[in-house]
């Protein structure tokens, strides 16, 4: 069955409520986040200045979507790579309460997540003020990563961090296909493209488990 395009912004706002019944809290800190978000995109670009009417289906609920595909509670860490604004991060740990990391190299950026993290006190979500490349090797149960890199250098940063049974969730947009069809055979069976909710042109790519060298040898 083909799933309903989120195509507005009240249709985002059922949906988030339909899917994840979020408590009156966690719809207030939504809207914190998104006002906290279109307040700081005066003073740094985060987001486009052309997305803002339509926040809530091209940033809360694109991002919410991810968590739609991973609804594992319990303590396995959430790992959000180049998470900028907290897109997916903030928006995902509002709604769940795994513990989340950002991992962001810009200071200025980590400042405003932090920010957030305090307005909000949301207290299972740390910010990694640093370059992924030069974090600490963390077992990750599930990673996200959007518009952070092309897929393939994507995949050779974070492998480290995956283990069996690590989610990887990673929306790619128009390319996702295409972008997958680059990777070795062993990885891109990993992966299954499942088809965005908010972008009818949109894909994200849904893998479970470790991707190890030996699989890297087999190109
Ligand atoms: C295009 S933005 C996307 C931000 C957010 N995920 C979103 O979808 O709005 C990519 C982000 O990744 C960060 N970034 C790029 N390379 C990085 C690296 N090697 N380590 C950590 N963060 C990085 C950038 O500073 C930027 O905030």
């Amino acid at each position: 069955m083909e799933r309903e395009l989120l195509d507005s912004e009240e249709r985002a706002r059922v949906w988030i409520g339909e899917t994840f019944a979020p408590s009156s809290r966690q719809w207030e800190y939504l809207e914190r986040f998104a006002e906290l978000l279109i307040a700081e995109n005066d003073r740094q670009n985060l987001i486009a200045a052309s997305t803002i009417p339509n926040l809530w289906v091209r940033h809360i609920a694109d991002s919410a979507q991810l968590l739609a595909l991973d609804q594992r509670n319990g303590d396995g860490l959430w790992l959000d790579l180049g998470s900028g604004a907290g897109l997916p991060g903030i928006v995902v740990a509002i709604l769940n309460g795994r513990p989340m990391a950002l991992v962001e190299s810009r200071k200025l950026r980590c400042e405003f997540l932090r920010e957030v993290i305090d307005a909000l006190q949301i207290g299972h979500v740390e910010v990694i003020e640093a370059p992924l490349e030069r974090i600490e090797t963390r077992a990750a149960a599930t990673i996200s990563a959007r518009a952070f890199a092309p897929l393939d250098k994507l995949i050779d940063l974070s492998t480290r961090f995956s283990t069996e049974s690590t989610r990887w969730l990673l929306p790619k947009g128009r390319n996702a296909v295409k972008e997958l069809a680059l990777l070795p055979q062993p990885w891109q069976r990993m992966f299954h493209v499942e088809q965005s909710r908010t972008d009818a042109e949109s894909q994200i790519l849904v893998g479970t488990g470790q991707i190890g060298d030996k699989q890297r040898g087999k190109r």
